[in-house]
């Protein structure tokens, strides 16, 4: 890309990076979406993903200290506030644990993140690396996945209920919720991203961010397939099906 692009033309390069990137297109999610896994396998997914959601509202925390205009601060600040609620008992992460609750883990060993894969780690690490050491033009890129996250999520809902008995619908009440959050976010990051990626080079470094980003995501889901489906080699000290879990 070496001309400039008009704001429209950004946005659907932006799109075609995730119609070719994005991980609604990874093995693993066909597999849980199709009900192909096991109940084991699911739990692997469950376990963690649990660190990804917990460590969005510290990579939300630390765009917000790079930006210097309140009324930014102000919008962006209700994505942490959605993850962790505004007491007990609230928020996206609560909602998670009720997941993860539903699959027979208990709580301190997924808060304690022990049974990791290190890919999920590093990986999500990465993420919020990325948002610090970045642009802010390019942290509010990276967050641009969440543009295709609903098509996915709607995807997820329905497959896992009709495919997976022990799966319920309050179990999976995280997604709902993100089905009107992920939308508003994306939204409001693809304006700012449109209205400030003013030149070639700056475009590129939009575009770049976000394929970095599909790349922590899928990332992941490589991980979990290698561990847990085929060859199903957990590392080290990763979580393994009927290993004890007293903390
Ligand atoms: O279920 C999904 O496939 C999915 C994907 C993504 C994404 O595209 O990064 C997010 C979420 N879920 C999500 O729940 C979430 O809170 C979220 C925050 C962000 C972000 O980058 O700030 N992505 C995502």
């Amino acid at each position: 890309m070496t001309t400039l692009l008009s704001p429209a033309a950004l946005e659907a390069a932006l799109r075609d990076i995730g119609h070719r990137r994005y991980h609604n297109l990874h093995p693993f999610h066909a597999a849980l979406h199709g009900g192909r896994l096991s109940r084991d396998q699911v739990r692997a997914w469950a376990l963690n993903r649990y660190f990804y959601q917990a460590m969005i509202p510290v990579k939300d925390a630390t765009i917000l200290a790079r930006m210097q205009d309140p009324a930014l601060r102000r919008i962006w600040r209700q994505r942490i506030v959605d993850h962790d609620g505004t007491g007990d008992g609230d928020g996206g992460l609560e909602r998670w644990l009720k997941l993860t609750d539903s699959l027979d883990f208990p709580r301190d060993y997924v808060v304690s993140t022990r049974g990791l894969l290190p890919v999920t780690r590093y990986a999500v690490q990465a993420y919020v690396e990325f948002v610090r050491e970045r642009s802010l033009l390019e942290a509010i890129a990276s967050s641009l996945t969440e543009m295709f996250a609903p098509t996915i999520i709607s995807e997820r809902l329905a497959g896992m209920l009709a495919n997976y008995d022990f799966i319920s619908p309050q179990a999976l009440g995280y997604f709902d919720k993100r089905l009107s959050q992920a939308p508003r976010d994306a939204d409001f990051a693809l304006d700012y991203v449109k209205q400030h990626a003013t030149s070639v080079a700056l475009q590129q470094s939009v575009l770049a961010a976000l394929a970095f980003k599909c790349d922590v995501l899928w990332a992941q889901l490589d991980g979990l397939h290698h561990a847990y489906v085929t060859p199903g080699l957990p590392p080290p000290g990763a979580w393994i099906p009927g290993m004890e879990l007293a903390s």
